[in-house]
């Protein structure tokens, strides 16, 4: 091997920045033909562009594109995937244009296709030889083929290095995005409420002292633990989550202390656990509640003495972690029954921190419904959807009873499933609805423009006194309970109250779909519309016995 090709070989195999590999390659490409000129071409949408260039006078062509319409020897290889020879007075593909603000003129161009690995033709490199006799350029058969095996590898490296490079910009623009977005608290919502919690939060950032966060599942307690971490002096090291319910008592203790090599059956190495990994940072603790009985004295150690013991091992570790603590449980009672300890509950709620449940900040729905619209948009590159004031309407009167998290799962849903740019009430599914009606009748904060199950709230004195709902002039009771904070509809579904409340309407506007409407305070169509998906048409009704 000649030491001109131990170069390019070398070159290939220690670059990574595309510019100088390619640089490289092209020198090393024109020692081997014993010229100076050469430039290297990649394909541009409906172009040639040229990414290198070397030899006299050749900054006057590196960025230079040939259209693909254009002949050009370049473009020839490209298209063609082959290697070519052309005489340039007499070859009808030479683009001469190019030269023509150079002194001295190409007689002679040896053009090879570059290659990816999957033998697409991406570029081509050409080797230019400028003297009259066109003499410097060896055109042996075997030599060229030899060259054409350089060239095949050089691109697979140059393809590589250029892939490489996009990722490595890719990633450092995902890094930056990520700090902004660390910087940033993801926390949504302007009840005053919600606001005096974060408050709260902020202030515990500024302590180092153990938090207890209790609410109820889906609240967002893992996000203002992470926002207590995130605006504390610990925030740089690690936020780690072990949630206590969903793993066996044993894998537990392992996950939160780690093991020793041995210490089980399958224990083949030490293994770290959260604690020791979350080292100056902060462990989150969720479903704390959970927490097998013998497991809390070991978290009451680190809370005392910062100290844990691996599962097998003889010593103690010390480790220095923040622990957020968080609970839908009534630990209190627990307490009482012996399945919590209390000095654990003393340690752990210094710093106490309640979450409301949505349906007692409602007024926070809106805003958090554009929120999750946007971020799902995002996350997903489909146009961001709206709610129109019905379906707005709708969900602020819903109680939800899986808080936040049921409110974005729905948005992920209507994403997906609602084609249009509008999303209506009848859009939001009837099993959102369904089973128990919670707290129907606590205050919106759109009800001015309210929508049937506001109607059923609004107009259920009227409803509830006669304690009857009208079917076909018949009378049916159901037991209507009043429970505290809502009314219990029994055994009755959303759906059959929701039907019996349009038969009774219609009944008692004597089936005038727009005085029914009108009585039951919502437009026409969106009467009309329900009572097609519910099948409600007098045609349908029961014949009296
Ligand atoms: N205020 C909020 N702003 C934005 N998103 C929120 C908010 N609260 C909760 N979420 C979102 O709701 C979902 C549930 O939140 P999170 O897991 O923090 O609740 P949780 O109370 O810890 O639930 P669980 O008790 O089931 O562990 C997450 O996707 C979270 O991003």
């Amino acid at each position: 091997m000649t030491k001109s090709s131990f170069d390019l070989f070398k070159s290939f195999a220690g670059e990574l920045d595309p510019r100088t590999l390619q640089k490289k390659f092209l020198l090393s490409l024109l020692k081997l033909q014993n010229v100076h000129r050469g430039s290297i071409w990649i394909k541009k949408n409906n172009s040639y562009h040229c990414i290198e260039a070397a030899g006299k006078e050749s900054d006057s062509i590196i960025e230079i594109d040939i259209d693909a319409d254009q002949p050009s020897i370049v473009g020839w290889v490209i298209e063609n995937g082959k290697r070519t020879v052309a005489d340039t007075k007499s070859d009808g593909r030479h683009f001469r244009e190019l030269e023509d603000n150079m002194a001295v003129k190409s007689s002679l161009i040896l053009c090879f296709p570059l290659f990816l690995k999957e033998k697409e033709v991406y570029g081509a490199v050409q080797i230019i030889d400028t003297t009259p006799e066109k003499s410097c350029v060896n055109l042996d058969e075997d030599y060229l083929n030899y060259l054409q095996n350089l060239v095949d590898i050089g691109s697979v490296a140059l393809s590589n290095a250029i892939l490489y490079s996009r990722q490595v910009k890719e990633a450092e623009s995902l890094k930056i995005t990520l700090k902004e977005l660390q910087k940033r608290s993801s926390l949504i919502g302007h009840s005053k409420s919600f606001q005096q919690c974060i408050n709260l939060a902020r202030n515990y950032a500024n302590s180092d002292l153990h938090v207890l966060i209790t609410g109820e599942s889906g609240t967002g307690k893992e996000l203002i633990a992470n926002e207590i971490h995130r605006l504390g002096h610990r925030s740089k090291k690690p936020f780690l989550v072990q949630n206590c319910s969903a793993i066996p008592k044993t894998l537990l203790e392992s996950e939160l202390f780690g093991y020793r090599k041995g210490a089980f059956s399958g224990a083949v190495r030490d293994k770290k656990g959260l604690f020791e990994a979350a080292d100056g940072g902060t462990v989150f603790l969720d479903e704390i509640g959970d927490m097998p009985f013998n497991i809390q004295a070991a978290i009451l150690r680190v809370l005392q003495n910062n100290e844990i013991k691996p599962v097998g091992a003889n010593e103690i570790i010390h480790v220095d972690v923040r622990i957020i603590a968080a609970t839908n449980r009534d630990i209190k009672t627990m307490i009482g029954e012996n399945r919590f300890r209390q000095d654990l509950f003393y340690r752990l709620s210094v710093l106490p921190l309640e979450l409301p449940p949505l349906r007692e900040r409602r007024e926070d729905i809106p805003i958090m419904v554009k929120h999750f619209l946007k971020q799902e948009s995002l996350r997903s590159g489909q146009p961001e959807k709206k709610l129109k004031p019905d379906a707005m309407q709708r969900l602020t009167t819903w109680s939800w009873p899986g808080n936040v998290r049921e409110l974005e799962n729905l948005i992920k849903y209507l994403m997906v499933a609602i084609d249009s740019e509008y999303i209506d009430a009848e859009d939001i599914p009837d099993h959102f609805f369904e089973g128990s009606v919670h707290d129907i009748h606590a205050s919106s904060p759109l009800s001015e423009s309210g929508d049937m199950e506001d109607r059923v709230h609004s107009r259920s004195s009227d409803f509830q006194s006669s304690k009857a709902y009208y079917y076909n002039g018949n009378i049916n009771v159901p037991e209507i309970d009043r429970r505290k904070g809502g009314i219990n509809f029994g055994n009755f579904s959303w759906q059959e109250v929701e039907e019996q409340y349009i038969h009774f309407t219609l009944h008692k506007n004597n089936w005038n779909v727009t005085w029914a409407a009108k009585d039951a305070g919502v437009n026409r169509s969106t009467f009309a519309s329900r009572m097609r998906r519910l099948g409600i048409s007098r045609s349908n009704l029961p014949q009296k016995a």
